[in-house]
């Protein structure tokens, strides 16, 4: 079957609501932010079904109200209208915004494309996704911060597609600016004979936090870093680094644990380490754990590592609560640190591979504070030493998303998303998480891998669970 091709109705660009048009300000970038500047933008498509609809009743009802909540949604987040730049004068680059800048917005309409099968967690084709998603514009001296795009899929439904910056906004900011935006949607049709200014006010908790006083940094790290970057890529381009190309290879499925599935895994990681002498009470063994410990044990064996292969594993953490003092909870930005380890494939790929997995991923989480948090130099330069394929690892797991981000909560007023993805796992090769959608308690994994290595890893995750 061919890639599901789109026609383009219109690429516009949405400005933000009642903007003064001699508005202009520059919103620095933190070393939080710096790790992510080159970085390719996280895309995020939430699949909305309605089964009667047509174009028609699409452009005339649904899309000026996605249009208008946009715009006001915007008014509150005025730097993601803006574009990310490093002038010649200024010492790292910055989020600026200048009059009459806007949101790159595109509607498109799906030719072909089954709804149903791409909104699944079956095999998917993973080009089948590319169509779906907008392309910022990045260039030499301008990134701009996020991208969306509108498909209409005629009497199956309508996809939101957005790409983001990852070095302006976090998984926790994104998903705030979407859930933002729909809120604001959902208000609009509550309230359609209410005015603009009732409409446009947003709860505490979706009102954004751009003050970066909050972010301690008396080394200057957010300098040091901009000037590394400057040295990893002998330039002062905003372009990204080069990523994996999406083949027609590359398939895409969603794995979803149940709540039983977690609470049986996690039973019988208890034994494992029971029986291995050691006590299981201190282990962090949550959701989240036990669905990354599982899925890496099985990416391992479906990728047909070596036995002495090095495997980096580890967490990602939102750190607003984490630091001292704690950001505030609508801190807008990056806070992400990481923890990790680095281990030998034989003890992934051994018997009891996933109880080892949760215990080394246990304690990098009751590691995530202190210094291990904060930033310093040593630490951004090994990280890009990795990019550059330096150091002991040699495949590297790692996880976009959370299950924290309640992205199914992510209704516009028609009801919740069928389905959430995170489409650019594809070039990244991370797994992504999400809560489940049926709100459960459950998680579900999204991987993207050749198909061969596909076949291989769906029936150990099944099995896994099942054994
Ligand atoms: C470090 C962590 C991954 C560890 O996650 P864990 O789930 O193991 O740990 P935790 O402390 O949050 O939760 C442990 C237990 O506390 C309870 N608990 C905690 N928070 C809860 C909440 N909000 N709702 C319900 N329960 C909660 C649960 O019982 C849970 O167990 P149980 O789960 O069993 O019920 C997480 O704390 C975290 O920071 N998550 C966010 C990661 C993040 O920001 N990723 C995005 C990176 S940027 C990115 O990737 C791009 C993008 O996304 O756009």
């Amino acid at each position: 079957m061919a890639a599901a091709s789109v026609k383009i109705h219109e690429a516009i660009k949405v400005t933000p609501f009642s903007s003064d048009s001699t508005t202009s300000f520059t919103l620095p970038l933190t070393y939080f932010d710096f790790f992510w500047l080159k970085f390719p933008p996280v895309e995020r498509l939430f699949f909305y079904q309605i089964c009667d609809l047509t174009w028609d009743s699409f452009s005339s009802v649904i899309l000026p109200k996605l249009k208008h909540s946009l715009s006001l949604t915007l008014h509150h987040y005025l730097p993601l209208a803006g574009h990310i730049m490093w002038p010649l004068e200024a010492p790292k680059p910055a989020v600026y915004f200048f009059p009459n800048d806007g949101v790159s917005f595109t509607v498109a309409e799906s030719n072909n494309a089954d709804f149903n099968h791409l909104s699944s967690n079956g095999i998917r084709r993973a080009v089948e996704f590319r169509p779906l998603v907008p392309e910022p514009s990045i260039s030499d001296d301008k990134a701009e911060v996020i991208a969306i795009q509108i498909t209409l899929f005629p009497n199956q439904g309508f996809s939101i597609g957005i790409s983001s910056h990852h070095a302006v906004l976090d998984g926790k900011s994104s998903t705030m600016f979407v859930k933002s935006w729909a809120y604001l949607c959902k208000q609009l049709q509550l309230q359609e004979d209410k005015n603009d200014v009732v409409l446009s006010s947003l709860p505490l908790q979706l009102t954004p936090c751009f003050d970066r006083s909050v972010i301690k940094d008396p080394k200057g790290l957010d300098v040091v870093y901009a000037n590394h970057w400057l040295e990893f890529a002998n330039t002062r381009s905003l372009k990204i680094i080069p990523m994996k190309q999406v083949n027609s290879d590359l398939v895409r499925m969603t794995f979803e644990m149940r709540p039983e599935d977690i609470t049986k895994l996690r039973d019988k990681i208890k034994e494992n380490i029971l029986q291995a002498g050691k006590s299981a009470e201190q282990l962090h063994l949550s959701t989240h754990v036990l669905a990354c410990a599982h899925s890496f044990v099985c990416l391992v064996k479906a990728y047909g590592e070596e036995t002495d292969t090095n495997v980096m594993f580890g967490v990602a953490a939102d750190c607003r609560s984490r630091l001292d003092p704690p950001l505030p909870v609508n801190y807008f930005g990056n806070c992400v640190g990481g923890q990790g380890t680095v281990q030998k494939a034989s003890y992934l790929m051994g018997e009891n591979g996933v109880a080892f997995v949760a215990e080394k991923l246990s304690d990098c989480i009751k590691e995530l504070k202190g210094d291990v948090i904060e930033g310093s130099e040593d630490k951004f330069v090994n990280f890009l030493g990795m990019m550059k394929g330096e150091g002991l690892q040699q495949r590297i797991l790692s996880v976009a998303g959370s299950n924290r981000f309640d992205v199914y909560g992510s209704d516009f007023g028609w009801g919740k998303p069928k389905k959430v993805e995170i489409v650019s796992i594809d070039k990244t090769g991370a797994i992504s998480l999400a809560e489940s959608g049926d709100g459960s308690g459950g998680i579900e994994v999204g991987v993207v891998l050749e198909k061969h290595q596909m076949e291989v890893f769906a029936s150990l995750f099944t099995d896994g669970l099942q054994s």
